[in-house]
């Protein structure tokens, strides 16, 4: 019944991803910033993978659910899920996704560095990949597919750009479906420029190490100013910023519409 406090109702849980992700430590944040943490709300660790399958089970029973949620993902067009309001602003109003470059590769390879400087496109454009995944379509197909849709924006990032023979390209990625989205996109466009790209995917620590070691020439996962904001303030200087990718990400908590009473981050205490 609705007349049990909502906590209890959810176990006092928010039901998270990945423990590395940035919206984890925010959503700490937030747990201690809103007082959730008196009542012992607690953070579910988990993966994207599980969290939108716990989130689908809870909407077919139409039980309330609270999870970590971010823009641009299909979860917001395959569920009737809202933000809540963050009052306290703990998750940031926008965030944007940069393409973060090993120092050096300006000078080594600098057809890649110009097309991965010039990578741009919208949430709508990342989400038509993202879903086509989503459907079980595999990730290189996807993102072929949409290139040979979009001439006109890829061929403004590769405009005037030299093909390359016999060189390789290592690009590091987070499984997060946004990245497996973008990382395979570009990949793609670099193969077709002549490079042999190969991708890996891991946590987005190491993500960003491997950029900083040099392992890795490039990443377009960094979602900032919050959520990837610790790492980039810790491998300053030891990485090349390239700019937003895309902009117009948004990152918080989530719950299904069907929890009219709950529309801000405060009315968890309810
Ligand atoms: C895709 S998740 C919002 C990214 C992150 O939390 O670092």
């Amino acid at each position: 019944n609705n007349k049990e406090k909502l906590g209890s109702q959810v176990n006092y849980t928010i039901t998270g991803i990945d423990a590395g992700a940035g919206i984890m430590s925010s959503t700490q944040t937030a747990l201690k910033s809103y007082g959730l943490d008196k009542d012992n709300w607690q953070l579910q660790t988990s993966s994207t993978a599980a969290m939108t399958s716990t989130l689908d089970k809870a909407i077919q029973d139409k039980r309330p659910i609270v999870v970590t949620g971010w823009q641009p993902h299909w979860m917001f067009t395959k569920y009737p899920i809202k933000f809540l309001k963050d009052p306290k602003n703990v998750y940031g109003k926008a965030e944007h996704i940069n393409t973060i470059v090993r120092k050096g590769l300006k000078t080594d390879k600098p057809e890649a560095y110009k097309i991965l400087d010039r990578f741009h496109w919208t949430p709508a454009q990342m989400s038509k990949v993202m879903l086509k995944v989503n459907d079980g379509m595999d990730p290189e197909k996807a993102a072929k597919q949409w290139i040979k849709a979009n001439p006109k924006l890829v061929g403004e990032w590769t405009k005037g750009v030299k093909k390359v023979h016999g060189q390789s390209l290592k690009m590091t990625y987070v499984a997060w479906d946004s990245e497996i989205a973008s990382t395979n996109v570009i990949a793609q466009v670099l193969r077709n420029q002549g490079y042999k790209v190969t991708i890996q995917a891991m946590e987005i620590q190491p993500v960003w190490a491997s950029i900083a070691t040099g392992a890795a020439d490039a990443q377009v996962s960094a979602w900032l100013p919050k959520t990837s904001g610790l790492f980039y303030k810790d491998y300053k200087g030891r990485f090349d910023d390239l700019g937003p990718n895309l902009n117009g990400a948004k990152v918080g908590l989530a719950v299904p519409k069907y929890m009219t009473n709950i529309n801000s981050i405060e009315d968890l205490k309810n």
